[in-house]
């Protein structure tokens, strides 16, 4: 692991976008492992200003998503379908047929993440996946348990993450209880992973993923056994090292 430690949220930012554009720039026919969240939205924000500029060019990417609400339809402000386009790939050349989120409303969910699995292996792995990191160790919606979740599946969200996600709706009550998850296996198939945080309360995850035990209770853990992973970390995120 390698551990980044910056000053705040905006050279968080832009040391993320230039590891993406760095894998743009070498192949740039690469597969992208997106994130969502408040986390990587200065990172989008770095890359379109790196597209504005010409330096990097979406033409011929891939994205993969790594999770979306069970049961939030693509034109609801809080889907992650909604989000991406609206931090991310509407400011860009992405083609849309490039672009690969779960969809939650499917009706066989089961299917669909059998599909969802398969499509990543059909376009050939993804080459570098962007990370956030939930107050509990939560990667994805990978949440604390008493095994790794291997591959893209339906998740009972925790109460923590239901509460901590609760401040982008207009209540709790609105928040989906489930979502679509890649896997553990899935990510850390990924041939190079950056896991962003910043801010106090992501301080006790961070200390676990890089030296707790690994362990599926701090799913983050895991990463550990990667051998291409940057942690990307503000002061305060990175306090309790
Ligand atoms: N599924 C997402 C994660 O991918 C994200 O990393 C996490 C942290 O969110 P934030 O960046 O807003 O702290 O929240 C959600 O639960």
């Amino acid at each position: 692991m390698k551990v980044i430690v910056v000053n705040n949220y905006e050279e968080m930012s832009i040391k993320a976008a230039q590891i993406v554009a760095s894998q743009i720039i070498l192949k740039e026919e690469s597969i992208l492992g997106l994130a969502t969240g408040s986390t990587p939205i200065g990172m989008y924000k770095e890359l379109i200003k790196l597209y504005e500029q010409k330096i990097i060019d979406f033409e011929k990417t891939k994205t993969f998503n790594l999770d979306e609400y069970f049961g939030l339809s693509r034109d609801n402000d809080q889907s992650y379908y909604y989000y991406m386009r609206n931090n991310l790939f509407n400011h860009i050349n992405i083609k849309t047929e490039n672009t690969n989120i779960p969809d939650g409303t499917a009706k066989d969910i089961h299917e669909e993440c059998i599909n969802y699995e398969e499509k990543i292996k059909k376009a050939g792995g993804i080459d570098l996946q962007v990370l956030g990191i939930g107050t509990n160790g939560h990667i994805g919606f990978n949440e604390p348990d008493i095994k790794f979740e291997s591959t893209t599946h339906l998740v009972n969200l925790d109460e923590e993450t239901i509460k901590a996600n609760s401040r982008f709706f207009d209540s709790i009550d609105e928040v989906p209880k489930q979502a679509i998850s890649m896997g553990i296996k899935t990510i850390m198939h990924s041939k190079k992973i950056v896991l962003l945080a910043n801010g106090k309360n992501k301080a006790d995850a961070i200390y676990g993923t890089v030296k707790g035990n690994i362990t599926p209770e701090l799913p983050a853990s895991i990463l550990q056994l990667h051998n291409d992973v940057y942690i990307i970390v503000d002061k305060e995120a990175a306090s309790k090292l």
